[in-house]
This record gives structure tokens, C-alpha cells and sequence, in this order.
């Protein structure tokens, strides 16, 4: 319209623009190249995806797809006699090697039937439930269930976590996992970034107990002694040197057990006189006792002569770190001297309730000396403690080796192995009173602690023991003709 040489839309146009998608306006050609790329990127990420599958749960998969396939070649009674025969292999495989079986067989059927039935089924509501899994606006995040592994004892589920989520959230919800998932507790352990592993724990490997091997047969390496065995089946080993380690639990939880381990392991070097034992045993020797040829010195009380004892080694201490200072940094046999393991059994009769005053404080300074000198100069503090009270604690951080065996209070298992170790699966304080010699070990420089059972050291290998250290008999040569008679009588 025009008014007065002016154009005035008589009705404009107030409809929305008809929205037209982007890919309308690509090209034909690029939309061909692009499906094309598309459909190659998934068939290689199905194929990898397929892989894995296979490859993690191979009887799942390639049993009922071999049992399929020669079904379809060649009929039913083929199948049925190629069943008969993997059976009859796998009993004559059992016969013959069981733990292969039991590895290699036998754990993985588990594996695949314990991720079907109950992992699979129920990560989506436990995870939801626990709070691990986030909404945000209309996505879920979810933390994903990855590889599992069952070994009989215990199942490791992989898990990769949502961003933002911390290892934290999950070992808060330890308990709360275990009986979503049947298991009797639930253990959690950091792999990598966003990754973690779960350990389901159905039974205890630890309950029987382990025998001490043969005397002297083992190669010593000072730097892995090995003083029982640990829960995956492996060897414990302890190191010994340029280490200080501290024992702690309850009246009967088995710390002779492991000292007399560690006794065991070391007696061909003690008698080849590569290492020297030393002993305080305030107890009056109900426990050194047993043994005391085993020991270059010893003292039985927590009086004047166990301070002196600890004044002395404190000095010699640091006579030889004086020595070797700028020679050497840490004590190797070619120095031609032993190695110290001094072992004092009741660490806090030492250092917290002796009466007299004086001596407690020349005590615990010596201790302190040889705790934090000793390592370089080779020497090797194993206290032996039974109530973790502060002031033993207070040394705590001088060793660098923590062993709680059976403790009564979650407080203590904090004391003796340090702060957040519980947290990650260290219940010290739940090892049952029937496993003594169980016991939980936290290494410096090692974030996760190892569960452990110190080897049964019994009354008969003390005697062997003790038979082994006892000095040799000279007997003069018989000269006269009665002579052999006599020694014979
Ligand atoms: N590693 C072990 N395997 C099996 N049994 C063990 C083990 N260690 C200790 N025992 C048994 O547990 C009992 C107590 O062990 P032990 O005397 O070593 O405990 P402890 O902690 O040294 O006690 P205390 O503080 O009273 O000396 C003993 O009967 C012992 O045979």
C-alpha cells in the first residue's frame, strides 16, 4: 500500500520460517562419503567390542557358538559325543593339574556366571540406590561395569567412575556394596584415573594355617624376607633391610608368630654371621626364651640393663653411620659387618610403663635413635607391640613397615597402620580370633595394604629350631682302648 508515497505492508508475514536441517544442504556426495566412514567406524568398533567379549569370556561365547556350528555341519550325535568328550578332557584335567583347572577352567565358568547373574542384573539399581549413579538435565551418568575376574575367594569387578567422583565415595559405600552383591565384604582399590577394581570377598584363603618350610633352605634376600604367605597365594615378604618394622596386636593374635617366621627365615645367615639377633623381652623371657641361642644378646627386663642395651646399640649406631657416611648410603654384606636386628618384644614396657622416669626417657631416646639412624648403617628394629596407646604411637611414623594382626577397636587399626588404610579394606579389627597369625601389613611407599598369614611356627619347630643354634659338642677323640666304649656309653 502506498499512503502518501510511502509502502506500508498491508499484513505482514508473521508466520516461523520453515527450519530446514543442516545436512539438507550437504552436498550428495559428501553425505555418501560421510554414511561410508560411518558405517566403517562401526563395524571396527563392533568388531573390537566382539573381540574383547570374546576374549574375556571365552566360554560363554565360543562354547555355545562351537556347539551351533557343529550342530548345523554335522547333527546331534556328533554334538552330543564332542560334549561326552570336553567333559572327559576336562575330568582328566582336573585329575591331573588342578590348579591349572581351577585357573584356567574352572574360575572363568565363575567368573561368566557370577557377571551374568549378579553383576550385570543388579550394577543399574545398586548403583542408583548408592548414589553413585548422577542424573543431569536428561542424561544419567552411570558408573560403567567393567572386566570381572573371580577367583574363588573373592571377585575383582573393574569400574570406571563418573566424572567427578572420587575413590572416597566408594569406599563410604564398602558395606552397602558387599550385600547388594552377596559378598561378605567389599574392598576398593584404586587401578588408574576413573578406574577402579572391587574386591567382593566370599571366603577367607587365610583360614588354614601355613606350615614353616624347611630350615635354611630358602635363599635369603635381607630385602624380602619371606615370613608367610599372603591372601592372592603369594609369598609375605618382609623387608628387612633398610627398613624398621613395627608388630602390633592383641594377647594371642599371633605376634610370636611372626617374629619366630622371621627367626626361621634368617637362621643360616644368623649362623653364617651375616646377621646378629639381639633381644630385650621384658616379659622376663616367656617369649625370647624359647630360643636364646638364636640371640648374640639378650636381656630379660625393661630395667636398667634393657636401657643400657638400647644406649649401647644407639651408639653404635652412629659410630657406624659416621663411618660409612659419604662411603656408602646403606649397609651391603661386603662391609664385613653383620646386620643388627634387635627385636624387643613388649615395645611399650620399653619405652611407656616403665615406672622410673629417667629410664623411660633414656629409653625412648635411644629408641628413637636407632629407629631413625639405623637404616643406612644396618640396623633393624622389630618391636612387638600389644596396646597400641599413644605413646607408642607417637613412634609409629619411625617405622616403615606396619603390621596390625588382630586389634579390638577400628581407633587402633587407624593408630597402628595410619590414617585412611582402614578405608581402603584393612580391618585389622574384624580378623577373626580363630586366624591368629592373620594379620594386615601397610609398607611405606605402598598405598595398599596386603592381608597376610604369618607361617605356624609350633612347639616342634622351636626345638628344631633351638637344636639348630645350639653350640656343637666337642668331644675328645677316644685314645684309650676302653676310650670308644666309654663315649659310646
Ligand atoms: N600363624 C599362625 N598360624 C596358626 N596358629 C597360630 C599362628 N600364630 C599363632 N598361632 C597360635 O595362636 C596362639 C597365640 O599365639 P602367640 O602366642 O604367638 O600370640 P601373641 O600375640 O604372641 O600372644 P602374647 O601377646 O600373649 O604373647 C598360639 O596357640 C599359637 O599356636
Amino acid at each position: 500500500m502506498n499512503s502518501g508515497g510511502k509502502w506500508v505492508d498491508p499484513a505482514p508475514f508473521e508466520g516461523a520460517r520453515p527450519r530446514v536441517p543442516w545436512w539438507v544442504l550437504v552436498p550428495g556426495k559428501a553425505k555418501w562419503l560421510a554414511a561410508l566412514v560411518a558405517l566403517v567406524w562401526a563395524v571396527v568398533i563392533g568388531g573390537v567390542r566382539l573381540v574383547l567379549v570374546v576374549v574375556r569370556y571365552p566360554v560363554a561365547t565360543l562354547v555355545p557358538a562351537s556347539a551351533a556350528w557343529c550342530w548345523w555341519h554335522f547333527g546331534l550325535s556328533p554334538l552330543v559325543l564332542a560334549l561326552l568328550s570336553l567333559v572327559a578332557a576336562l575330568l582328566l584335567w582336573f585329575g591331573y593339574d588342578r590348579a591349572s583347572f581351577l585357573r584356567w577352567c574352572w574360575f572363568r565358568l565363575v567368573t561368566e556366571w557370577r557377571r551374568a547373574t549378579v553383576y550385570v542384573p543388579r550394577w543399574r539399581s545398586v548403583m542408583r540406590l548408592a548414589d553413585l549413579a548422577k542424573r543431569e538435565r536428561w542424561r544419567e551418568y552411570r558408573p560403567r561395569l567393567r572386566r570381572v575376574r573371580s577367583e574363588g575367594w573373592r571377585d575383582r569387578v573393574r569400574v570406571r567412575m563418573i566424572p567427578a567422583q572420587s575413590p572416597d565415595a566408594w569406599e563410604l559405600r564398602r558395606d552397602g556394596l558387599a550385600h547388594s552383591f552377596g559378598a561378605r565384604s567389599c574392598r576398593v582399590r584404586v587401578l588408574r584415573p576413573r578406574v577402579l577394581e572391587l574386591d567382593f570377598v566370599h571366603a577367607d584363603p587365610l583360614v588354614r594355617p601355613v606350615p614353616v618350610p624347611a630350615l635354611g633352605s630358602a635363599e635369603l634376600d635381607l630385602k624380602r624376607v619371606v615370613v608367610g604367605r599372603t591372601e592372592t597365594g603369594k609369598p609375605w615378604r618382609l623387608r628387612l633391610l633398610g627398613s624398621q618394622l613395627l608388630v602390633v596386636g592383641v594377647p594371642g593374635a599371633g605376634k610370636g608368630s611372626v617374629l619366630w617366621s622371621l627367626v626361621w627365615q634368617l637362621a643360616p645367615a644368623v649362623r653364617a654371621g651375616l646377621v646378629r639377633l639381639i633381644g630385650i623381652d621384658p616379659k622376663g623371657g616367656m617369649e625370647l626364651g624359647q630360643c636364646p641361642d638364636a640371640f648374640d644378646r639378650l636381656v630379660f627386663s625393661n630395667g636398667a640393663d634393657a636401657v643400657e642395651l638400647l644406649e649401647e646399640i644407639a651408639a653404635e649406631v652412629k659410630e657406624r653411620a659416621s663411618r660409612y657416611r659419604g662411603i656408602r648410603r646403606l649397609w651391603a654384606r661386603d662391609t664385613g659387618e653383620p646386620l643388627t636386628v634387635l627385636v624387643v618384644d613388649e615395645l611399650a614396657d620399653v619405652i611407656a610403663y616403665q615406672p622410673d622416669r629417667q629410664l623411660r626417657e633414656r629409653a625412648a631416646r635411644a629408641v628413637q635413635t636407632i629407629a631413625s639412624q639405623g637404616r643406612a648403617p644396618g640396623y633393624v628394629l622389630v618391636g612387638l607391640v600389644q596396646d597400641p596407646r599413644k605413646e607408642v604411637v607417637g613412634f609409629r611414623h619411625l617405622f616403615t613397615t606396619r603390621v596390625a594382626l588382630r586389634l579390638d577397636e577400628p581407633q587402633q587399626v587407624d593408630m597402628v597402620l595410619g590414617d585412611g588404610v582402614r578405608q581402603r579394606g584393612a580391618a585389622a579389627h574384624e580378623i577373626a580370633e580363630d586366624t591368629p597369625g592373620v594379620a594386615w601389613v601397610k609398607q611405606d611407599g605402598q598405598r595398599e595394604p596386603d592381608r597376610a598369614r604369618a607361617f605356624h611356627v609350633t612347639d616342634n619347630d622351636l626345638a628344631v629350631l633351638r637344636d639348630y643354634f645350639r653350640p656343637a659338642e666337642v668331644r675328645p677323640f677316644p685314645t684309650t682302648p676302653g676310650g670308644a666304649e666309654e663315649v659310646a656309653a
